[in-house]
């Protein structure tokens, strides 16, 4: 097996096993999710990043398509205890370095401790820990990445569920995995899927009943397109947001938003509803959060280990936005209720247009 190096930013350069061959950097991050490797390596939010699997085995249940939330991997490179040899194929065949043999707790205690940092890799016959090292020092931070969104949204406006009959989602792509469109469509909707920085007169045309703004890498504050679709819209269309979508939605509405220390990356993240008391269990990957929702968005869910917001409500408008993600994929599906919600939300609102306030 190829030498491979780990160069992080806290000063360690960690050695283990090269599973899949080349260099890379990003920002180190950790998912404690025990299934849904095919899902977390597919979905457009691990851009930039470099994912360490905390749970020892990854790759038993081997590769299938159908479960791929995007066209390729995302994560730039891929820390694991143990990866199979399936795993370590579909990487080496998408370019993406892969090193297992690590002590992936040490690496986990680290970036708690650390916070998410940088990191460097290099895997390869001639690979030396100064190769990790020379990545480590070309690797930018996560908010500097200002073009992020062209990086994974659509190029064109798309559609899916055409003949559907059911309600006009508008979904800003900000990064989006396949299976909140699946969702949607699932729901009857027909959703017509436009690039981050699309105008406000395209989305206009399609005549859309809900704005729907996707998950997505990095910082909120580099998709000021999507902000100003938002607040363009929020007047006479609801709004919904995932993950990066809530964080949008935040941002454009006069709220704001900051870097976690090492964010919310697994499948069991318990959500309290504030309103009705119920917790659910919920797939998460985001590394930022909203610091303050603003005086027009009110805080309905809370992360159960943190008090960070799950869930925001419009106070004055129609929105409706969850931190987690509601798609469920991999599971828990306790929270595919969601859709249900912003679909609702959007046939209230066209069959009884907002009445325009009178001055006062
Ligand atoms: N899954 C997401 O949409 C991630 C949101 C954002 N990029 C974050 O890290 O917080």
């Amino acid at each position: 097996m190829n030498p491979a190096y780990v160069a992080l930013e806290s000063g360690h350069v960690l050695e283990g096993r090269g599973r899949a061959p080349g260099t890379a950097r990003g920002e180190l991050v950790f998912t404690t999710a025990y299934t849904g490797y095919e899902e977390s390596l597919t979905d457009p939010s691990y851009e930039e990043q470099v994912l360490t699997f905390s749970y020892p085995l990854i790759g038993n249940y081997g590769v299938r398509e159908e479960r791929f939330e995007s066209d390729r991997v995302h994560p730039r490179a891929v820390l694991a205890r143990e990866l199979t040899d399936d795993v370590a194929a579909w990487l080496e065949s998408e370019d993406v370095p892969a090193i297992d043999h690590l002590d992936t707790r040490d690496i986990v205690t680290d970036v708690r401790e650390g916070g998410a940092m940088k990191c460097g890799i290099a895997v390869g016959k001639h690979a030396t820990p100064d190769d990790a090292v020379a990545e480590l020092e070309r690797c930018q931070a996560m908010s500097d990445h200002t073009e992020i969104g062209e990086q994974v949204s659509v190029a064109e406006h798309a559609v899916h569920g055409e003949d559907n009959d059911g309600e006009t989602v508008a979904l800003i792509d900000c990064g989006v995995k396949g299976s909140i469109i699946d969702s949607l469509v699932a729901r009857n909707a027909t959703v017509h899927v436009f690039p981050h920085d699309a105008s406000a007169a395209d989305v206009d045309a399609v005549d859309p009943d809900v704005l729907f703004v996707s998950n997505g890498p990095g910082d909120p504050k580099n998709y000021p397109q999507a902000a100003s679709l938002v607040e363009t819209f929020v007047e006479d269309t609801p709004v919904a947001g995932i993950c990066l979508g809530q964080q949008i939605v935040a941002r454009a509405l006069g709220g704001t938003t900051e870097k976690m220390t090492f964010g919310h990356r697994g499948v069991n993240q318990p959500v309290l509803d504030v309103e009705s008391g119920q917790v659910v269990m919920t797939t998460q990957n985001h590394g930022y959060t909203v610091a303050d929702p603003g005086s027009h968005l009110e805080v309905s869910q809370i992360n159960v280990n943190d008090d960070t917001p799950e869930g925001l409500d419009g106070i004055e408008h129609d929105v409706i936005t969850r931190q987690y993600h509601p798609e469920a994929n991999p599971g828990p599906e306790d929270t595919l209720g969601f859709f249900d919600d912003v679909l609702a939300m959007a046939t209230q609102s066209r069959n009884s247009p907002r009445a325009i306030p009178a001055d006062d």
